[in-house]
């Protein structure tokens, strides 16, 4: 019942205040884009999930806001397209497995490089440490620490641990989404404003990368 009733503010929002946002989600194969997607669309989960091919396109409604997510591939042959489906969009959402410590050097490698193609200067991003529910995934400390977001001073930034499974923290996320609506536009002006990030826990908690970070102007 709660659920029909959301979906019907939403339908109510979206009719008279209806605001709509690019989104795109990249990160290494395996990481959990497509469940992400999935779980912001249908709050569905399947464990043998088909590596996408290219891209997907999803849009997702939430509080009036129509998120049209860009989902694409993270094997090797598909991250040539990452920087093109992430130009102009209001911001991009780097997924990856927080579990996966063999695969942490190389995901830091990608997003470094994808954030510094000029064509996508000042664009916020959003790092997921997907899995959080399985045993020994890092937690946002050790996220930020590893994938070295610090180091990242040119633009909005924010890390949360989250869980396409099991849903921790999949509300924060999208409510961080959906208030970028519309910063797209910031892009190429570059700023640098404090960061935000949450552990795992049921109970999110904000612990900042602020402390590294200038205070904005
Ligand atoms: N335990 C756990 N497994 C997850 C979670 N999210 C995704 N998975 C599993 O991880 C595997 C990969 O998920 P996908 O969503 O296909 O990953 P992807 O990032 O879209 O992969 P590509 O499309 O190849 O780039 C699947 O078996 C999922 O069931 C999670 O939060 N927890
Ligand atoms: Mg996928």
């Amino acid at each position: 019942m709660a659920g029909l009733w959301a979906a019907f503010m939403d339908w109510i929002y979206a009719w008279f205040w209806r605001q709509e946002m690019e989104l795109t989600l990249v990160g290494l194969q395996n990481a959990g884009k497509t469940t992400l997607v999935n779980a912001m669309s249908r709050g569905q989960f399947s464990e043998d999930m088909i590596p996408t091919v290219g891209f997907n396109m999803r849009k997702v409604t939430r509080g009036g806001v129509v998120m049209k997510l860009w989902d694409l591939g993270g094997q090797a042959r598909f991250r040539s397209l990452w920087p093109r489906y992430c130009r102009g969009v209001d911001a991009i959402v780097f997924v990856c497995d927080a579990a996966d410590r063999a695969k942490l050097a190389a995901a830091r490698v990608e997003l470094h490089d994808l954030l510094g193609r000029p064509a996508l200067a000042g664009i916020p991003v959003l790092v997921l440490g997907n899995k959080n529910d399985l045993a020994g995934a890092l937690d946002v400390d050790q996220l930020i620490d590893q994938l070295e977001l610090r180091t990242i001073v040119d633009r909005e930034i924010c890390c949360y641990a989250i869980s396409a499974k099991t849903h921790a923290n999949l509300e924060i996320t999208l409510q961080w989404l959906t208030q970028h609506a519309g910063k797209g536009g910031s892009r190429g002006s570059a700023s640098t404003l404090p960061a935000a990030a949450a552990s795992g826990s049921a109970a999110a908690h904000h612990a900042a990368l602020d402390a590294a970070l200038p205070s904005p102007p």
